[in-house]
């Protein structure tokens, strides 16, 4: 089936779901990933997903992004865009950014200039990198060196930052293109105590305007920020809720929290 062009398609938040996958299954080689998985995200949330190594977080993450194709179920961002049938640039642009844990920014480029390039390069307009930026978008850079508190390092080299400005810095890159839907591989990994608080408080602030999913092990970070938690186990979802009632489940603490 040939699918028309992914800007062409409206996210239709109607139903305040930004991500629907039903049934995920992905086998690496007979060895099941994920197995059924079930996984819903509402407009504007901010969730956090743990779970032991081999859970199937990052497998998760893979096939929200393209990168891996489930064998079975469905993956839909809002009511109609069908994920597996996109590249990953395609879905990047369709509004569902990515950090990796390792920062990624262009080190010998200054902080201004990491943004500059993140929203010249949305969308693969390559072309537009030597036209003036539009008054919107100069603002909008500025809201996001506000929120990343990057804005008295503008003209710093990003190879010069701290880590955990490297990371906010990285997804301040992330911000400028106004994701619906951001997700986050460990942010606060490496991270002082200082600057875990700082990121607590970030991703706080973007609650209602992008929907944020990260993938953490550490627990107190999730504590500081989490409204609802979502524990992968071999591959399906172990448990959802609030981090109480997560802490005093007796399959979490056996398979998870007890490790
Ligand atoms: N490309 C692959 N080929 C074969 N097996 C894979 C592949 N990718 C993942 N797996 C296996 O699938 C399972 C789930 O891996 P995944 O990376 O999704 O877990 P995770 O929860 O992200 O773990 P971690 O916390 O260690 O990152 C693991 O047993 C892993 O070895």
């Amino acid at each position: 089936m040939v699918m028309p062009p992914i800007h062409s398609v409206n996210l239709d938040l109607s139903h305040d779901t930004v991500l629907y996958l039903e049934n995920i299954t992905v086998s690496f080689d007979g060895f099941k990933a994920l197995n059924n998985l079930n996984f819903y995200v509402k407009r504007g949330e901010l969730r956090c997903v743990v779970g032991a190594n081999g859970a199937g977080k990052t497998t998760m993450m893979d096939v929200i992004t393209g990168k891996t194709r489930p064998d079975s179920g469905s993956a839909f961002f809002g009511q109609w865009i069908d994920l597996t049938q996109y590249s990953e640039p395609e879905i990047a642009a369709a509004g569902i950014g990515r950090k990796f844990q390792k920062p990624t920014v262009f080190e010998n480029h200054s902080v201004l200039e990491n943004l500059e390039l993140a929203l010249r390069t949305h969308k693969g307009v390559w072309s537009s990198l030597f036209a003036r930026l539009t008054p919107e978008q100069r603002d909008r850079i500025d809201e996001v060196l506000n929120l990343i508190g990057l804005t008295n390092h503008v003209q710093r080299r990003a190879g010069l930052l701290a880590h955990g400005q490297k990371q906010w810095l990285e997804i301040g890159m992330l911000l400028v293109q106004e994701p619906y839907l951001l997700l986050l591989d460990e942010p606060v990994a490496g991270m002082t105590q200082h600057e875990i608080e700082r990121t607590a408080e970030l991703l706080n602030s973007l609650a209602g305007r992008h929907a944020v999913v990260v993938v953490e092990h550490d627990m107190a970070f999730v504590r500081s920020i989490a409204k609802t938690v979502t524990v992968l186990h071999e591959g399906q979802v172990l448990a959802e809720g609030n981090m109480t009632d997560i802490q005093a489940n007796p399959r979490v603490i056996e398979v998870y929290l007890g490790e």
